[in-house]
C-alpha cells in the first residue's frame, strides 16, 4: 500500500490546550474547502488525499506551518525504503535522510532508520550522502500505524486557521497597506468582512473592479469573503459643506469608523482592522489616530502599526496583492482635503462639525454586498 498524500504540520495549534480540537476542526474545514479532497486528522498531523496542483492552494491556508507531499506507507522498513526510492527526483547528486519518530514502539530509532534507508538509496542509485548541504532531503515520519515519506516540503504561512478568533471588519482602501492588514488579521485567525467606501459619481467602474480583485486575492486565504461597497458621496458632500479643509481628513476617517461599526453590528464582527502604520502619512500621527479611533465603539486593530513601508511592501508582494494595489485608481478622498491636513487634531475641535449619522446609516443601507471567492 502506497498512497500519495500531503501531510500537514500546524505549529501553534499544537500548544493551545483544550482549544486544540476546535482549531484542528477549523483547519480541516479550510483545507477541505481549498482543495476539495479527503482530509483526515492523524497523529497530530493532517493527512490530505493528493491531487495535482494542491500545493499552491495549501500554501495559502493560514494555520499551516509546513507540509510535505509524498507517500503514506505501511509501517515496516521494506515499505519505507520503497517509498523513499520513489520520492527521489530524477536528477540530483547528494541527499540525506531525516527521520522523526512519534511511535516509540517502532523497532528502530530515527538514527538507525536514517542509516538503513540512506544505505539502501546509495546501493540503488549510487548517489552520495551529504548531511550538511544535500540536493535532496528524504523526510520520514514514523507514526502509530503508518509512515509518511516525502522529499518535497513546502512552507506554509503559519498563524491560526481563519475563524478561530472571530470576525472583524477590515477597511480596504485600494492602496498597498490595507490588504496587507486584512491578511495579517486572517493569519491570526480572524474571518474578515471587507469594506470599501467610494464616491458613486466620481469613481469609475475601474475602482470597483480593483477592489473586487483585491477581495478575490484575499479570498484565496480565507475561502469566501464578503465585500461591502459603501457609496458615501452624500456623506462626503456634507463634510465638504460643514468642515474646514484642514480637518476634513480626520472627520471622514471618523465617519468611516462609525459606518464600519454599523456593518460590524450587522455581521457580528468584534473589531475594525485598518491599514494604518504610525507616522507614514498625515492621518497617522498619534494625535490623529486617537481622534479617529475614538469614533469606533469596537476595538480598532492596526496590524501594520510598527512596520516600515518596505516590510509592508514585501508582504504585499508575497501575498500577491501588490500588483493589484499599484494599478492606477482614483483615491476616495484626496479631492476633499487640504494639501496640509491637520496633524494634531483635537477631539473638541472635530466633534462640533459632526452629526451626520443619518447619512452614514443610509450609505451603509445602500451598500452593494458581494460574496467574492470560490
Ligand atoms: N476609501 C476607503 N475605503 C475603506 N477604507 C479606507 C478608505 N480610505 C482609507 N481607508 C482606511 O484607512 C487607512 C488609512 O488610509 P490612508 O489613505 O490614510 O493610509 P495609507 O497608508 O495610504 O493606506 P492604504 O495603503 O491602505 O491606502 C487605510 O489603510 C484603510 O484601512
Amino acid at each position: 500500500m502506497m498512497e500519495k498524500v500531503a501531510v500537514v504540520h500546524y505549529g501553534e495549534i499544537g500548544i493551545k490546550g483544550k482549544n486544540r480540537e476546535f482549531f484542528e476542526r477549523k483547519l480541516i474545514e479550510a483545507i477541505k474547502r481549498a482543495t476539495g479532497m479527503r482530509v483526515r486528522r492523524k497523529y497530530g498531523r493532517i493527512e490530505v488525499e493528493y491531487r495535482e496542483g494542491l500545493e499552491s492552494r495549501m500554501a495559502k491556508i493560514p494555520g499551516i506551518r509546513y507540509f510535505g507531499v509524498g507517500f503514506k506507507t505501511e509501517l515496516n522498513l521494506e515499505s519505507i525504503k520503497k517509498a523513499a526510492l520513489s520520492v527521489l527526483p530524477e536528477s540530483f547528486k547528494t541527499f540525506k535522510v531525516d527521520t522523526s519518530r512519534s511511535n516509540k514502539n517502532f523497532p528502530m530509532n530515527s538514527v538507525e532508520v536514517n542509516r538503513k534507508v540512506g544505505a539502501f538509496i546509495v546501493e540503488k542509485t549510487g548517489k552520495k550522502v551529504d548531511l550538511t548541504n544535500p540536493d535532496v532531503t528524504v523526510w520520514i515520519e514514523i507514526c502509530e500505524k503508518e509512515a509518511y515519506v516525502y522529499s518535497k516540503r513546502y512552507e506554509g504561512i503559519g498563524g491560526l486557521p481563519v475563524g478561530v478568533a472571530g470576525k472583524v471588519v477590515a477597511l480596504i482602501s485600494g492602496g498597498i497597506d490595507s490588504p496587507v492588514a486584512a491578511f495579517m488579521a486572517m493569519k491570526r485567525g480572524c474571518e474578515v468582512v471587507a469594506v470599501h467606501f467610494f464616491n458613486q459619481t466620481m469613481h469609475s467602474p475601474k475602482v470597483r473592479e480593483k477592489i473586487r480583485m483585491l477581495a478575490e486575492k484575499l479570498a484565496e486565504y480565507q475561502g469566501k469573503i464578503k465585500l461591502y461597497m459603501v457609496p458615501f458621496k452624500e456623506v462626503q458632500f456634507e463634510i465638504i459643506n460643514r468642515v474646514p479643509p484642514k480637518l476634513r481628513m480626520v472627520v471622514y476617517r471618523r465617519s468611516m469608523m462609525r459606518m464600519a461599526n454599523l456593518i460590524a453590528e450587522k455581521e457580528g464582527c468584534k473589531a475594525v482592522v485598518t491599514g494604518d502604520s504610525l507616522s507614514q502619512v498625515a492621518s497617522q500621527t498619534l494625535d490623529n489616530i486617537n481622534v479617529i479611533y475614538s469614533a469606533s465603539k469596537l476595538a480598532v486593530l492596526p496590524p501594520l502599526i510598527g512596520m516600515d513601508k518596505e516590510e509592508i511592501v514585501a508582504i504585499a508582494k508575497r501575498i500577491e496583492t501588490y500588483e493589484i494595489s499599484i494599478l492606477p485608481y482614483e483615491d476616495c478622498c484626496s479631492f476633499m482635503v487640504a494639501q496640509h491636513p491637520e496633524t494634531r487634531a483635537k477631539i473638541e475641535d472635530v466633534v462640533k462639525y459632526e452629526g451626520f449619522e443619518e447619512l452614514e446609516r443610509k450609505a451603509v443601507e445602500e451598500s452593494e454586498i458581494l460574496e467574492v471567492g470560490s
